[in-house]
């Protein structure tokens, strides 16, 4: 049996086929979980299959039906030492047998460090038995999966003639965000700000279209149609005097209840959107000091309960959730069992 390259077969304890209950089970690992690590996850997601099966999961996560989505509010444990904070993020899909943990570490990394500020693992387990049957890279899957609800929130909240795309930083987030924003739409101009010229030069570099580098935030937003901000600034660095009344913001950054990545203008003039209204209360500086009323999760609107208001300057305002990485987890499993041939 191929067992995939990332494990050899004496990684791998015996297949073992278990009469248990009333039901046969087949393929439940005996043995250690698979690992399915960075090289491997990249070739086993794409966004064309994970976008609409995230968009699901948003809806059902808002419908708060505990037998479809069991996701509490992240818990932090602070690294003071290290400048940084661990998340664990369990997530229950019961009507879809999907059991899985998120570890992530995130750090206020000093500027020029090279150590990298995000770095996740993924813990996928069979809900039956308690067995973990996967390993993941998490780095991948927090890329893609949060690129993706942005793009959603964009599909549902920017104004359909957009021409102009504005993204705020040059890391791994921005680059996710570039891909899956030029798979999806199309822009006449994107342009890109970051700390210094030379790392915005650099991700102009790393991707395959045109970019422009941006010499300021207020020269690279004015205009836009859609803002991505993935910048590591723990103080406001878009201010609302910049940003084109009607414009769409993907709020990506900022994930601690007393950083910030917009102002108070920009919270206080746009209508809210979040992916978690527990988890913004709970970590988004940017709603908990402005006092800015969250109007809606992106589920709400893709459920229908709550209106999409396109026409009004919006702020979808993300912290990140279990139950996408619970998703991106599957698909990878299930796409990694194809290949190896497992059932
Ligand atoms: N919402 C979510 O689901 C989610 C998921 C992953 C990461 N994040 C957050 O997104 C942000 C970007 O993540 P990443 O993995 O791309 O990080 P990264 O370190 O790869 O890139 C961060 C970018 O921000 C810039 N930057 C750093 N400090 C800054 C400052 N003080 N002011 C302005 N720019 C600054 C860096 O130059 C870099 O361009 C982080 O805040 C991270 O915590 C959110
Ligand atoms: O949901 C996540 O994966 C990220 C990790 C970094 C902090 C913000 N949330």
């Amino acid at each position: 049996m191929h067992l995939g390259h990332s494990v050899s077969d004496s990684n791998f304890g015996p297949i073992i086929k278990l009469q248990l209950h009333t039901r046969t089970a087949e393929v439940i690992m005996a043995g250690p979980p698979v690992i399915i690590w960075r090289n491997e996850v990249e070739q086993l997601l794409q966004y064309r299959e994970l976008t609409p099966r995230l968009e699901e999961a948003l809806g059902k996560f808002s419908r708060r039906d505990s037998a479809e989505v069991i996701q509490p509010v992240r818990t932090t444990v602070p690294l003071q030492k290290h400048s940084g904070f661990l998340g664990v993020m369990p997530t229950y899909m019961e009507n879809d047998g999907v059991l899985c943990t998120k570890f992530v570490c995130f750090y206020k990394r000093e500027e020029g460090s090279t150590l990298p500020a995000t770095k996740a693992t993924v813990m996928l387990l069979d809900p039956e038995y308690g067995n973990v049957k996967a390993v993941m890279d998490g780095e991948v899957i927090t890329g893609m999966r949060t690129a993706a609800v942005s793009a959603i929130s964009a599909k549902l909240l920017m104004r359909p003639e957009a021409e102009v795309l504005t993204i705020l930083g040059s890391g791994l987030q921005a680059l996710s965000h570039y891909n899956v924003f030029t798979e999806m739409f199309s822009f006449k101009e994107i342009r890109v700000w970051s700390r210094t010229r030379q790392s915005a030069e650099g991700f102009c570099r790393s991707v395959s279209g045109p970019v422009t580098v941006c010499a300021s935030v207020e020269e690279a937003v004015r205009g836009a149609d859609a803002i991505v901000t993935v910048t590591r600034c723990t103080e406001p660095v878009l201010f609302g005097q910049w940003v084109k009344p009607g414009a769409h913001v993907a709020a990506v950054g900022a994930c601690r209840p007393n950083w910030r990545e917009l102002d108070d203008v920009l919270m206080k003039e746009a209508v809210v959107y979040t992916d978690s209204r527990e988890g913004a209360m709970a970590e988004s500086g940017d709603i908990i000091l402005s006092g800015a009323e969250v109007f809606a999760e992106l589920g709400d609107v893709i459920n229908g309960v709550k209106p999409a208001h396109r026409d009004k300057t919006t702020v979808f305002k993300s912290l990140g959730m279990g139950v996408e990485d619970a998703v991106s987890a599957q698909l990878v499993f299930d796409q990694w069992k194809a290949k190896a041939s497992l059932p």
